[in-house]
C-alpha cells in the first residue's frame, strides 16, 4: 500500500462530522462525571431546532428563497444564547453542533444560559447592503416567536456584524410593538451594545493565551505567533498579540496567508483589510492555510472555521500552545496527537468564550439600563477567564485527560445537575 493511499484512508477514516465529534466528547465528560445515558440521550441534540424558509425581493426585482436555522440545545439553567452565521456552507449539524458548544461555553464561564446557535444558508460576500437587510429582517420574522430577551437571544458570528444585528433587533421591536435591546447582542453602541464586545473575543482569546504561556514558561513579548483567519476574532487578536510586543509572523484569510518570519505590519494590514477580513487578495507573495499552520511559532491561534487540525497535518503542528479562537478547529483525532507531542490546547470552548462573556455583560446592561465602562467589561472578563483556564486546566491535570475533555466536564455538569435539579432526568 502507497503512502499517499494510507493518508487518504486515515483521512477518509477520521471524523470530520462536527456533531457527532462533539456527541462523542459531551458522552464521555457525562460517564466521567457519572451521569446516566439517559442523561446522554437528552444533551446529545437541541432541546428544539426549527429550520425556516425565508423568502427575499433581490435588487433584481426576483425572489430568493433562503433556508435558515435555529438551534436551542437546552434551556434548563437559563435561556438559549449564541450566534447567527451566514455563509454558504452552513448545515444542520454544524448548528446543531455550534448550539452544543454554547452550552458548554456557558457552563465554563458560569452564565445564567443555555446554548443556543442560528445559520442562513447564503454568500453575504456577494449580496448588497439592502438584500442582506432584507434576508436580516426576514430571518428574524421567521424565528420571532421562538426568540426573546428571556428565551434565545442571538449574537453575531461568521460573516454577521453589529449592523446585521441592529437590523434584527429593529425588526424584533416593531413585531413587539416595545424597544427590545436585550433581544440580541452585539449590537452597535448607540443602539446598546457594550463597551469591548466588539473585540471581547480576541480578548478572552489572548487571557488564555497569557495564563497557557504562563504554564509553558513562554515570555509573549517576542514570542511567534501564527493567527489563521483575520475577521472579527483573528483580526482583533493579531492586534493585541502585536500590542503585547510578540511577533505575529503568519495572519491568513480565506483567500490564502502572509508570512514574514521578522514580523508581519498588523495595523498596516487591518487598515487594507475589507469588512469579511479578507487582505491576501492584495499580495502577491502568499502562502497557502495549509503551510500557514505548519509554521515553526510558538502559539497558534486558529480563528477561521472547522476541521482545520487533523490527523492529516497534527504531526507537522509546531507550535507549543494552540489556543482555539475558532469554533471545531481540531478534530478529536488531532487532540489526542496535540496532547501526546505535549502541545498544550486550550479548547475552543474555552479559548473564544470572551465573545458569551460579554454579550452576557451586553444583555445585563440592557436589562437593568445602566452602562459599564469599558474598563469594568475588561476588569469582570478577565476575572471570570482566568478562573476558567485553572478551572479546566487542573480538571485536566486531576482527572489526566486532555484539556477538551476537561473543558467539557466543566461545562456540561452544570446543565446535566440543572436538568436533574427539575426533574427532566
Ligand atoms: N466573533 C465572535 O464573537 C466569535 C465568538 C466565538 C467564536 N467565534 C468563532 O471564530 C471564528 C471566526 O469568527 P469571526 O467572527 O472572526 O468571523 P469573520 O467573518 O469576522 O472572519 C472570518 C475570517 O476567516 C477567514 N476564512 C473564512 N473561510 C476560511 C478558510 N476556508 N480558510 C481560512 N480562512 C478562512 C475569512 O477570510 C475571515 O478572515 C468562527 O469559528 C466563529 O464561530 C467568533
Amino acid at each position: 500500500m502507497s503512502a499517499q493511499n494510507t493518508t487518504q484512508e486515515t483521512k477518509q477514516a477520521e471524523n470530520l462530522n462536527v456533531l457527532t465529534q462533539t456527541q462523542m466528547v459531551i458522552k464521555e465528560a457525562l460517564n466521567k462525571l457519572g451521569f446516566s445515558q439517559e442523561m446522554y440521550e437528552l444533551l446529545k441534540e437541541p432541546l428544539r431546532f426549527i429550520t425556516v424558509r425565508i423568502p427575499v425581493r433581490m435588487d433584481d426585482g426576483s425572489i430568493k428563497v433562503f433556508t435558515g436555522y435555529r438551534a436551542q440545545h437546552n434551556d434548563a439553567v437559563g435561556p438559549t444564547k449564541g450566534g447567527i452565521r451566514f455563509h454558504p456552507d452552513v448545515t444542520e449539524d454544524e448548528v446543531k453542533a455550534l448550539s452544543l458548544w454554547m452550552t458548554l461555553k456557558c457552563g465554563i464561564a458560569n452564565l445564567p444560559y443555555g446554548g443556543g446557535k442560528g445559520g442562513i444558508i447564503c454568500e453575504p460576500r456577494e449580496m448588497s447592503f439592502r438584500e442582506l437587510e432584507r434576508l436580516s429582517r426576514g430571518y428574524v420574522r421567521a424565528i420571532s416567536q421562538v426568540v426573546g430577551p428571556s428565551k434565545d437571544i442571538p449574537a453575531p458570528d461568521v460573516y454577521t456584524n453589529s449592523q446585521i444585528m441592529a437590523w434584527m433587533m429593529d425588526e424584533y421591536s416593531r413585531i413587539r410593538e416595545h424597544d427590545s435591546p436585550g433581544f440580541i447582542t452585539g449590537k452597535p453602541l448607540v443602539l446598546g451594545g457594550s463597551l469591548g464586545r466588539d473585540s471581547a473575543t480576541a480578548r478572552g482569546v489572548t487571557i488564555a493565551i497569557q495564563e497557557a504561556a504562563k504554564v509553558k514558561g513562554i515570555e509573549l513579548k517576542g514570542a511567534r505567533v501564527v493567527v489563521q483567519g483575520f475577521g472579527n476574532a483573528g483580526g482583533y487578536l493579531a492586534k493585541f498579540m502585536h500590542d503585547a510586543g510578540a511577533k505575529v509572523i503568519g495572519i491568513s484569510d480565506a483567500y490564502g496567508a502572509l508570512y514574514d518570519p521578522n514580523g508581519l505590519d498588523i495595523d498596516y494590514l487591518l487598515d487594507r483589510r475589507d469588512s469579511f477580513g479578507t487582505v491576501t487578495k492584495l499580495f502577491k507573495n502568499t502562502i497557502t492555510n495549509e503551510e500557514l499552520l505548519e509554521l515553526d511559532c510558538d502559539i497558534l491561534v486558529p480563528a477561521a472555521i472547522e476541521n482545520q487540525i487533523t490527523s492529516r497535518n497534527a504531526h507537522n503542528i509546531r507550535a507549543k500552545i494552540v489556543v482555539e479562537a475558532a469554533n471545531g478547529p481540531t478534530t478529536i483525532e488531532a487532540t489526542k496527537i496535540l496532547t501526546e507531542r505535549g502541545i498544550l490546547l486550550v479548547p475552543d470552548v474555552l479559548g473564544n468564550a470572551g465573545g458569551v462573556i460579554v454579550s452576557y455583560f451586553e444583555w445585563v446592561q440592557n436589562n437593568q439600563g445602566l452602562y459599564w465602562t469599558e474598563e469594568e467589561v475588561d476588569r469582570r472578563l478577565q476575572d471570570i477567564l482566568v478562573r476558567a483556564f485553572h478551572t479546566v486546566y487542573e480538571t485536566a491535570k486531576a482527572r489526566k485527560v486532555d484539556m477538551r475533555l476537561a473543558a467539557y466536564m466543566v461545562g456540561i455538569r452544570r446543565t446535566a445537575e440543572a436538568c436533574q435539579l427539575r426533574g427532566w432526568i
